[in-house]
């Protein structure tokens, strides 16, 4: 975990009337966003509403996939106040003084605690904003030294967030299968999910917050990456930033609708679908006047510490297996190490195109 403790403390970023030399980033014409299409209609991810999916509604998700590697869901079954607590729990802890946030911050033993993006060591130049991870109870420590009246009332929001969470994902799992004609029997797990030992949380949540920014045409909330999951359901406060990356056209924006969902690939989708899914290329940026939350729930799959393969049903009798086969903890420990080249480290085969 890199240190937040240098000079300049990411917990203050909010109240700095310029930006810092070392979070001033190279603004290149690849960075900037779409211009409308010519119809003057601004292009953006699917919205799907999951109210009562049918066959219509997998081929949209499907569709999604193969294209963007991402959507939007309306009607998915997650209640607004649940939405509403995870929001304001986060505002919260963020509007902390940065001492009593560094006070829960993340130790090299956990993960779970208050610190700068996990991937900030991969770039030269600092994110402007501060995160807090929930990936194992430790989080339950932290909450207590952040709220010692109210903690209690915290983690039982934390814990309906991750039990909801899960349960969506499971069902857009099936969803995205399905879109490949297959299910998650296919994915061939049976008992040894049901049996495994010592478990990898399926799921965890990180909680963003990108304060306002003087200069946001010079600075990034969150650098461009994938995530390193099966799929990411990610809900953000009603301040745009997030944006999507879309193959040879260039960086897309996805604005918020209010109770709507996002839901990203993640790379084991990719591992798992033997490459017909892409894992969204995805980057936050910041804002002048308006400070933004974001809450990520990050989700490995159906069982957290099994073999992660691509499915043979999908590959084919005469196809090829792309990548090798891998836990997600091994994943993530190839992705701590070599970033965005974390596929390639276990591709079997040479992608042509290289
Ligand atoms: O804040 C956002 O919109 C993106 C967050 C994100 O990509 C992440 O937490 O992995
Ligand atoms: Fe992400």
């Amino acid at each position: 975990m890199p240190s937040i403790t240098e000079e300049i403390c990411t917990g203050n970023l909010g109240s700095l009337q310029t930006i810092p030399d070392s979070f001033t980033w190279n603004v290149t014409a690849e960075d900037s966003v779409l211009p409308p299409s010519s119809a003057g209609v601004e292009e953006s991810i699917p919205v799907i509403d999951l109210s009562d999916p049918d066959a219509t509604t997998i081929q949209l998700i499907g569709n999604a996939c193969q294209t963007w590697g991402a959507f939007q869901v309306a009607n998915h079954g997650i209640s607004q106040k649940l939405l509403d607590d995870i929001e304001s729990l986060s505002k919260t802890l963020f509007d902390m003084p940065s001492e009593r946030k560094l006070e829960a911050a993340s130790s090299d033993k956990g993960i779970s605690g208050y610190g700068e993006p996990r991937i900030s060591s991969f770039f030269e130049k600092k994110m402007w904003s501060e995160g807090f991870t929930i990936a194992d109870s430790s989080y339950r420590n932290h909450f207590i030294t952040l709220w010692p009246q109210d903690h209690t009332n915290y983690c039982r929001i934390v814990e309906e967030y991750k039990d909801e969470m899960e349960k969506l994902a499971n069902r857009l799992l099936c969803c995205i299968l399905g879109s490949l004609g297959v299910t998650v029997d296919d994915i061939g797990w049976g008992q040894k999910a049901g049996n495994s030992g010592t478990k990898l949380e399926r799921g965890a949540i990180r909680l963003n917050h990108y304060p306002v920014c003087p200069e946001p045409e010079r600075a990034m909330g969150l650098a461009a990456h994938t995530d390193s999951t099966m799929l990411t359901i990610l809900h953000q406060s009603n301040t745009g930033g997030l944006q999507v990356l879309r193959e040879e056209s260039g960086w897309v924006k996805v604005d918020p609708r209010p109770g709507n969902l996002v839901v990203n690939m993640g790379d084991l989708i990719h591992i798992l679908s033997n490459g017909k899914i892409q894992s969204v290329v995805h980057r936050a940026k910041v804002n002048q006047t308006r400070s933004r939350i974001s809450i990520a729930y990050l989700w490995g799959g159906p069982a957290g510490d099994v073999e992660i393969k691509p499915i043979s049903k999908i590959i084919g009798p005469l196809g090829t297996s792309l990548y090798r086969s891998v836990t997600w903890k091994e994943y993530l420990q190839i992705k701590c190490e070599v970033f965005d080249k974390a596929l390639d480290a276990i591709r079997t085969v040479v992608n042509p195109s290289d």
